[in-house]
């Protein structure tokens, strides 16, 4: 199988349609059909649910795949395909340009990007008010939502190979469970951050946190990473990240290092601070669900304390975030697996698509900014959309 074909997301052995699709470390793993869905639950049973399933379902791949919700409480949905294979993803650059075709797209934000502002105004509020709280609340990473309705069904194979074109994230794409809107939505995405792999006893994980966007203009661009680098804010952002996953992992691990300590990462839109977290696990029979149940979610999609900033989000978001800001991945027999946070993800549902953007708030955070680091961050599945914040076809734009 070539990896353009992969990536174009049609399944040719079988006849079966593509259930999942993991484009990352240069590798490609598929999931075609689905052959028994994993029984949903909480985040808090996943590793007890997934070892009970390969028990009781002695037939079919020793794999299984598919998304945790951002909510803990939430249930998942993971399923174990008819047919699973992987291949070198090193070649995996999209052949397809805008899966948008000649469709139109009307996009509603929501919220409107000024409610957005009023809400990071108001979060910046409550931080400031818990300051001398036992606890005080210092980070809440709030999102927002843009609304598309298109001419045409989304193509989610032309958005995976467009997404595709940018090496330097792992592109997703994974059956969502039958909602009223939808008999098989799927959640479509090209995220740069990794929650946690797991293989024998080498753990590996690479929270992500601080954003700035990237320029065109190659004197921009690199203000806009050097102003990154230098932004004490970011740091303090990202500083809540790494401590957290360290704080999670470390019960878990003989040996824990960030070698490279903390370095720029960029996608083809944003520029990110990133720490890549490196570990040996004391049981490599640990299993990968356990660990991003330790780990989910980082303040990177959440904030600190944990509970109090996912009150926060629920109470000034106003939509229940569902799949976005959870995890995609899979899970082995073994109880190896890797998992990668669902940020730059839309859920697509026949005509209509929700694309998610977030962006943490820390006390010295500004409305404006922060509202434009989400605008920001949509620029990747729009463009790969082949739409611009309109809704109109980017290849008119060009003529
Ligand atoms: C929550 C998102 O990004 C997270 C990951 C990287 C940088 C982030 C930031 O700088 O705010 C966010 O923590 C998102 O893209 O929806």
């Amino acid at each position: 199988m070539s990896s353009d074909k992969e990536i174009s997301g049609r399944a040719t052995e079988c006849g079966l349609a593509e259930s999942f699709l993991l484009r990352g470390h240069g590798r490609v793993l598929i999931g075609q059909g689905l052959r028994t869905e994993v029984g949903r639950g909480p985040i808090g049973s996943l590793a007890a649910r997934v070892g009970a399933f390969f028990k009781a379902n002695e037939g079919g791949p020793r794999v299984v795949m598919g998304a945790l919700p951002f909510d803990r409480s939430q249930p998942d949905y993971l399923f174990q395909p008819e047919i699973f294979s992987t291949a070198d993803g090193k070649d995996g650059r999209g052949t397809s340009s805008a899966s948008a075709d000649a469709a139109r797209c009307t996009i509603t934000p929501a919220p409107a990007p000024s409610v957005f502002a009023d809400a990071v105004a108001a979060c910046l509020a409550m931080i400031a008010a818990s300051a001398d709280d036992a606890e005080p609340l210092t980070k809440v990473v709030l999102s927002r939502s843009l609304e598309l309705v298109s001419t045409h069904e989304f193509d989610a194979a032309g958005l995976l190979a467009a997404l595709a074109r940018d090496p330097s994230i792992a592109v997703f794409s994974t059956l969502l469970p039958a909602e009223a809107d939808a008999p098989r939505p799927l959640l479509v995405g090209a995220t740069p951050e990794l929650l946690v792999s797991k293989k024998g006893d080498e753990v590996v994980s690479h929270p992500l946190a601080g954003s700035a966007r990237r320029y065109g203009d190659p004197g921009a661009d690199r203000r806009s990473a050097a102003g990154l680098e230098r932004s004490e804010k970011d740091r303090r952002e990202h500083q809540a990240v790494v401590d957290a996953v360290f704080d999670a992992l470390s019960p878990y691990c003989r040996e824990l290092n960030a070698p490279e300590r903390t370095t720029l990462r960029s996608t083809a839109s944003m520029w990110h601070l990133g720490t890549r977290i490196v570990g040996k696990l004391r049981d490599a029979d640990t299993p990968v669900a356990e660990l991003a149940c330790a780990l989910h979610p980082t303040p990177a999609v959440c904030g600190l304390p944990r509970n109090r900033a996912a009150e926060v989000i629920g109470r000034l978001e106003g939509y229940d975030r569902g799949f976005y800001a959870g995890a995609v991945g899979w899970a082995d027999e073994k109880g190896d697996g890797e998992w990668y946070v669902s940020i730059r993800s839309a859920r697509l549902a026949g005509k209509r698509a929700t694309l998610y953007a977030g962006a943490g708030i820390v006390a010295g955070s500004d409305p404006a900014g922060e509202t434009d680091e989400t605008s920001a961050k949509f620029v990747a599945l729009l463009s790969a959309l082949g739409i611009d914040e309109h809704g109109h076809p980017l290849r008119e734009r060009a003529a």
